[in-house]
């Protein structure tokens, strides 16, 4: 099929290579021409397992082609999907003027029948107003075509991207006609060869179904979180709490780890762009704005852990951090944890130095240069000079660390693991004092 996708960025990238895998002729258009002018050199603006080697390996075969220009783009388009973003307004709702100016654009230049599909992830109505955009657009242009707007929400994670849109464990369509649904479940269907995971519902109970995933998600974590508050103050450890409730299967394995919060460019939008859109249908939200300050202040409690230690704020000294991406094998700093106990340590008097494998480059691009941080190119070299360590992302290479080096270069013998990947038992053997979340076994508070 011929797929137009508006959107270069983590969803509209992915999918557009992933559709383009399968055999589609595929055509991402964006409005940024830089990005759009990387693309068509083969040159790919975001770190993703296995990307690369897909835009660039369909890019040759000819089925896939990037451009800034929707006429190009929207020729001969048979499915015309939206993956733009979906940012706060400001209120704390989404602000859709990103996918009302793709809805534009579509009524502008579409010249024959297609099935708008909308990927981002919108408030309940919104698919609704992306129809109503471009009726009105075509009405002005006094042209009349058959377009469908369908909900297509996305599932996938960042850092592994690729494989969850290649292995979706279910595709949920919103439709309201029978063609519709049809053409979706052939677009998609070399995803799903082996099991049907199509999910066919109306239109608006899949955009709240996008909103419900991330919130039960994004609830989980919280509650973990409070969890560890708790086992902290009482002297026990959400490690071993974890693995006493996760072989439930009513409870389940993921999404139970205690740490330094939820972050990422999804979960805080989202809780609070659903609880925004609650309160405008006259429903309270309270557990959704809890989920929300539950988070808030778990993504500052590394910092109260180190102003614990130090008996206030550490003003002068200098901090390791091991990680800064929200997540492991990601680029992306966005609403990353790391950004909140930068701030905070700088607000204290403190210098860091930061390593992260991947997202050094996206650090400076948000944070600017500064003389009070340091941006380094291995673990060992955060670790120069440093007084303390504080792990802020479960990378796998922060896992075995070497900890006579560690003792020997962590000037006040110290670390915070915001991840809970190290063994407290096992660092105060090695002489280093060691403060997790919820690690109240190893803590006295
Ligand atoms: N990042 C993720 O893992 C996931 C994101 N989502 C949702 O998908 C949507 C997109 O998210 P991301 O890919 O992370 O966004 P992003 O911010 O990485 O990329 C969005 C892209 O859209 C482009 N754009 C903006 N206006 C445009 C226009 N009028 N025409 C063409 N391109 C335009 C931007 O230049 C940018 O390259 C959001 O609603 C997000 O909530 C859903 C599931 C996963
Ligand atoms: O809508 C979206 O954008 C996406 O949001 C999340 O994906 P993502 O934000 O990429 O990453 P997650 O793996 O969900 O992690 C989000 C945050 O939660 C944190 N987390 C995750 C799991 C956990 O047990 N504990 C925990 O603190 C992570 O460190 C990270 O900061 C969802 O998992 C995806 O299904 C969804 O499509």
């Amino acid at each position: 099929m011929r797929v137009t996708m508006f959107g270069t960025g983590y969803v509209g990238l992915v999918t557009g290579a992933c559709l383009a895998e399968i055999g589609h002729e595929v055509i991402c258009v964006d409005v940024d021409s830089n990005r759009i002018e990387r693309l068509q050199a083969g040159e790919i603006p975001l770190y993703e397992p296995g990307l690369a080697p897909l835009v660039r390996g369909n890019a040759a075969a000819g089925r896939l082609h990037f451009t800034v220009d929707p006429v190009r783009a929207l020729e001969g388009a048979e499915i015309v999907s939206i993956a733009v973003g979906t940012p706060p307004n400001g209120e704390g709702g989404a602000d859709l003027s990103q996918v009302l100016a793709v809805a534009e654009t579509i009524g502008t230049h579409l010249s024959a029948a297609a099935i708008v599909v909308n990927k981002s992830t919108v408030p309940v109505g919104t698919a609704q107003r992306v129809h109503d955009t471009i009726n009105a657009v075509l009405a002005r242009r006094d042209v009349q075509l058959d377009v469908d707007v369908a909900s297509n929400p996305e599932f996938l994670k960042e850092g592994a991207a690729v494989k969850d849109c290649m292995h979706p464990d279910r595709i949920v369509l919103g439709a309201s006609r029978r063609t519709t649904f049809d053409r979706l479940r052939k677009l998609y269907a070399p995803f799903v060869r082996n099991h049907d995971r199509f999910v066919e519902m109306d239109v608006r109970s899949a955009e709240l179904t996008k909103y419900a995933a991330n919130a039960l998600l994004a609830t989980k974590i919280s509650f973990m979180n409070e969890m560890a508050r708790i086992a902290e103050h009482v002297g026990a450890d959400i490690e071993q709490v974890r693995l006493g409730i996760g072989p439930d299967p009513r409870i389940g394995w993921h999404f139970i780890y205690a740490g330094a919060g939820y972050g990422g460019a999804c979960f805080p939008k989202d809780v609070l762009a659903l609880a925004h859109a609650a309160r405008d249908a006259g429903v309270p939200a309270p557990l959704l704005d809890a989920v929300h300050a539950v988070n808030d202040r778990q993504k500052r409690h590394l910092y109260t852990l180190i102003q614990r230690h130090y008996g206030g704020p550490p003003a002068g000294r200098t901090f390791a951090l091991w990680g800064a991406a929200f997540k492991p094998n990601t680029d992306d700093v966005r609403g990353a944890p790391s950004l909140t106990l930068l701030q905070q340590l700088w607000d204290a008097g403190a210098t860091v130095r930061v390593y992260d494998p991947k997202a050094l480059d996206e650090l400076r691009r948000t944070l600017g240069d500064r003389e009070d941080l340091a941006l380094c190119d291995s673990p060992a070299a955060a670790l120069d000079g440093c007084d303390a360590l504080v792990v802020v992302t479960e990378w796998r290479e922060f896992r075995s660390p070497d900890l006579e080096l560690m003792r020997e270069r962590i000037g006040d013998r110290v670390v915070f693991d915001g991840r809970n990947i190290y063994d407290p038992v096992e660092l105060e053997e090695h002489g280093i004092a060691y403060y997790g979340i919820g690690r109240g076994r190893s803590l006295s508070f």
